[in-house]
């Protein structure tokens, strides 16, 4: 399973950059709103440090044309490559505009996914990824692991291309849990991406090891 940062600030992309293996980032207009700065001035910005990992855009047109222009609009705007893909609800207009997105040469993330046939539609659409949302269907007393999982099967099942992209985590068992089911890729906030690195007795570990060391660690390098 590959790693994507959930999230549109800088300063917490800059530092999982340095040592989380980060594939990708995945933006909605819930997290642009966080950093309370428009479209035009964090784009710019997370495209430089991006670079070639994944990015996902999403767009907040509604209608299916707009939703089109809208992909397209960025792709030329920010000079996006193969990494760049357009999140795309799974509304009516939404599937409509899937697969002109995709005759564009665009790739797409199918979004806001809650049912095993919302995500398969949208692979039958030519969705690349599917984002279901973990946390949200645990939430409203659904099982979110277990739609993961389904949906993951599913696609194997019937042949086809697109990718699991687990989304909407609050607790790191979840990941775990959606990393067991055989998602390809999750997408995680920072803090949870932290929680799910770190442990105590490793750093305990790692302090014992260092008083152990002392004195007799004498190679030069
Ligand atoms: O329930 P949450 O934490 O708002 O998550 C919704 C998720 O949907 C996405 O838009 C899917 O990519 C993510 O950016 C986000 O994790």
């Amino acid at each position: 399973m590959i790693y994507l940062a959930d999230t549109a600030n800088i300063d917490e992309l800059k530092e999982l950059f340095s040592y989380f293996p980060i594939e990708g980032v995945t933006t909605n207009p819930t997290i642009i709103a966080m950093e309370k700065k428009p479209m035009s001035v964090i784009m710019p910005q997370l495209v430089d440090l991006v670079g070639e990992r994944m990015l996902h855009v999403q767009v907040i047109s509604n209608q299916a044309e707009d939703m089109v222009r809208e992909a397209i609009a960025y792709k030329d705007k920010y000079h996006l490559g193969d990494n760049y893909f357009a999140k795309i609800p799974v509304t009516k207009e939404g599937y409509k505009a899937m697969p002109l997105i995709k005759k564009e040469g665009i790739h797409v993330t199918a979004t806001a996914i809650f049912t095993q046939q919302q995500a398969l539609v949208a692979a039958k659409a030519g969705a690349d990824w599917v984002a279901p949302y973990v946390n949200r269907l645990d939430n409203i007393s659904s099982h979110g692991i277990e739609v993961v999982g389904n949906i993951v099967d599913n696609i194997e099942r019937y042949g086809l291309k697109t990718g699991v992209l687990a989304a909407s985590f609050k607790t790191v068992d979840q990941v775990h849990r959606v990393s067991m089911m055989g998602s390809q890729a999750a997408t995680i906030s920072f803090e949870i991406l932290e929680r799910l690195r770190s442990h105590p007795m490793t750093d305990m570990s790692v302090e014992w090891f260092e008083k152990d060391a002392k004195g007799l660690y004498d190679i030069e390098f």
